[in-house]
């Protein structure tokens, strides 16, 4: 995690978590929330708990985010800093709202298993794997922010959780505004 962003006064940092679904974002995200005390946001659960969509997609079953709902339900806890935020896009958030981006990947055969097993299957099962093959995310995170503050990790393998674990809680504790 740079500095290149700060400058905005908060107390401690604001990290996302993106990456394809079945890359591990949840996973490592409240597992880095846990050791470090910062407030893990799942953004697939607020907008179901907090109706921050335009409805059912039936096609690819989930709900239609409403981001700018989104991004006003987060604005004031964003700006008190301390935030772990994990969702599948990175391109509508506030850039200033972030002090480090992380880009979880994983080898299309591993995800593929990981997708079916949740009960991924037809076109939602191909985007996915498709979105994972062209490096949608990490594009996407690299257009919206700057370079400096996103970083790719592997996660591949157990031993990979671990170790994003270890940097990112490193990176978070060690931070100074
Ligand atoms: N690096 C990894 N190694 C092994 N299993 C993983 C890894 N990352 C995620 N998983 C497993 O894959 C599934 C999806 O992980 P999850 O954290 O829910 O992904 P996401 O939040 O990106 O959709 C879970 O069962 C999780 O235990």
């Amino acid at each position: 995690m740079s500095r290149a962003n700060n400058g905005t006064g908060r107390p401690k940092p604001n990290l996302l978590i993106t990456g394809t679904p079945g890359t591990g974002k949840s996973t490592t995200a409240s597992a880095v929330a846990q050791a470090t005390n910062l407030r893990y946001i799942c953004i697939g659960d607020l907008v179901k708990e907090k109706n921050l969509h335009d409805g059912w997609d039936d096609k690819f079953k989930s709900y239609i985010i409403n981001e700018d709902l989104v991004c006003d339900e987060l604005e004031d806890v964003m700006v008190g800093g301390g935030n772990i935020v994990d969702y599948h896009g990175c391109d509508f958030f506030p850039e200033r709202w972030f002090d480090g981006v992380v880009v979880l990947q994983t080898e299309n055969s591993i995800l593929y298993d990981r997708l079916t097993r949740r009960g991924y299957s037809g076109t939602k099962l191909s985007n996915n794997l498709q979105c994972e093959m062209y490096q949608v995310l990490h594009e996407e995170a690299k257009e919206s922010y700057q370079e400096a503050i996103v970083v790719a990790l592997q996660s591949n393998t157990i031993e990979d959780i671990n170790r994003n674990v270890a940097l990112l809680t490193e990176k978070i504790t060690s931070w100074r505004p």
